[in-house]
């Protein structure tokens, strides 16, 4: 078990869009962001990407041990750049998320991590969530707390990611701990890139809608999105997770259209999602902090400035980094497993009470 003190902290994540792994160093002391690190990222080949590929929505079997050598050589890979680290969060990679059902499958084995980085390695976050009734996801809002305190955010702001999925998380920076009542709402919002990334390599062989440039030429389907929106998942109220192919749905909806049409229909899809979510928002965040690649994506961020009624920027206007915030947050959570503090609340997983997730492999434990 970690004490109080202030570690350097190293996380990883592998997201559902299947672009690479980020990682990043992080100073803290699981409650307070004291300093950021480097960071590295390696992206997936495209060999890579397609033995993932083949193995997601599976639970077992060899698809998956195929795709567990590609999760620990890459990982293994990048966290081997960033030195000096005492504990290490590897969140794996998502293959599945049916957490009233069969539950969540985080592919990757932190003994594996730890023997080779001869480092802690926290992993299996999720877990411990849904063994309590959670949606084990997102687990990012502990972390979007201790950044609205980092920033210095004084009334309440929203974090919003858009990767693979989009997740939310509203905080209120007046409250003293992530886990008392009315500090976070979380949840995620709909599909955001992972519908249009595979959009565009159906019909294009792209890996994304890159600057938006093909949904910039097109018309939204207004009809598409209405019947998008008709989804279950847009009543359910809050926190609600989702797994990647949720939505398989929406390449249905967008099939008549032509290619750009298709894109633009698809971007606001994301976007409207997140404006939808947005009303059950405790109340409305005096701006919202956009991270992860859609951030990119000035249609996707042109929707949504034209559709919230707040301020939308990048995470970068407040001095924080878009691309790493997931993998720092791998990192904080795990310092808050080492001290035992807990990584999910009511309100940010449904979960009955706070608890903290995570199993700790050490190196010699192996
Ligand atoms: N310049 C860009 N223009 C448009 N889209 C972009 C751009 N850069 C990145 N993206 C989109 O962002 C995606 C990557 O986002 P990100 O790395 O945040 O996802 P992730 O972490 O894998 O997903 P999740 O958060 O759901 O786990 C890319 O697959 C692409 O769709
Ligand atoms: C099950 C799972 O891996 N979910 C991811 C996914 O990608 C975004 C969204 O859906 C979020 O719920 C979560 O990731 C972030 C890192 C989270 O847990 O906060």
């Amino acid at each position: 078990m970690l004490g109080a003190d202030v570690v350097k902290a190293l996380g990883a994540m592998s997201g559902t869009s299947l672009d690479g792994v980020d990682a990043a160093l992080i100073e803290t002391d699981g409650e307070r962001i004291i300093a950021f690190g480097a960071s590295a990222y390696h992206p997936y080949s495209d060999e890579e990407r397609a033995v993932l590929r083949a193995a997601l929505g599976k639970w077992q079997g060899d698809d998956c041990a195929a795709a567990a050598g590609v999760v620990h050589r890459v990982h293994c890979e990048v966290l081997a750049e960033l030195q000096d680290a005492d504990i290490v969060g590897f969140h794996g990679q998502t293959l599945a998320h049916d957490p009233h059902g069969r539950g969540t499958h985080q592919l990757g084995d932190g003994n594996i991590l730890a023997e080779t980085l001869g480092l802690p390695v926290v992993w299996d976050f999720r877990s411990a969530d849904v063994a309590m009734g959670g949606e084990g996801a997102p687990l990012a809002p502990f972390f979007h707390f201790a950044c609205a305190k980092w920033i210095g955010a004084t009334e309440p702001v929203a974090f919003l990611n858009l990767g693979g999925v989009g997740n939310l998380t509203w905080v209120d920076p007046s409250k003293s701990k992530p886990q008392e009542d009315g500090a976070l709402l979380a949840f995620d919002t709909g599909p955001a890139n992972a519908p249009l990334n595979d959009l565009v390599a159906l019909r294009l062989g792209l890996d994304c809608d890159r600057d938006g440039k093909l949904a910039a030429k097109g018309k939204v389907e207004e009809g598409a999105l209405e019947l998008f929106l008709e989804e279950a998942f847009f009543n359910k109220m809050p926190p609600k997770s989702l797994d990647r192919d949720d939505f398989s749905v929406m390449l249905d909806l967008v099939r008549e259209l032509n290619d750009a049409d298709a894109a633009a229909t698809m971007t606001a899809m994301a976007a409207t999602a997140v404006m939808v979510g947005m009303e059950h928002c405790p109340s409305p965040p005096t701006r919202v902090l956009v991270t992860g690649g859609g951030r990119k994506n000035p249609v996707m961020m042109r929707m949504l400035s034209v559709g919230l009624d707040c301020r939308v920027d990048p995470v970068e206007a407040v001095g924080l980094d878009g691309d790493m915030l997931e993998a720092q947050a791998f990192a904080f959570l795990a310092v808050r497993v080492g001290r035992g503090l807990p990584t999910s609340a009511p309100s940010t997983t449904r979960v009955a009470a706070p608890v903290g997730g995570g199993q700790i492999s050490r190196p010699d434990s192996v």
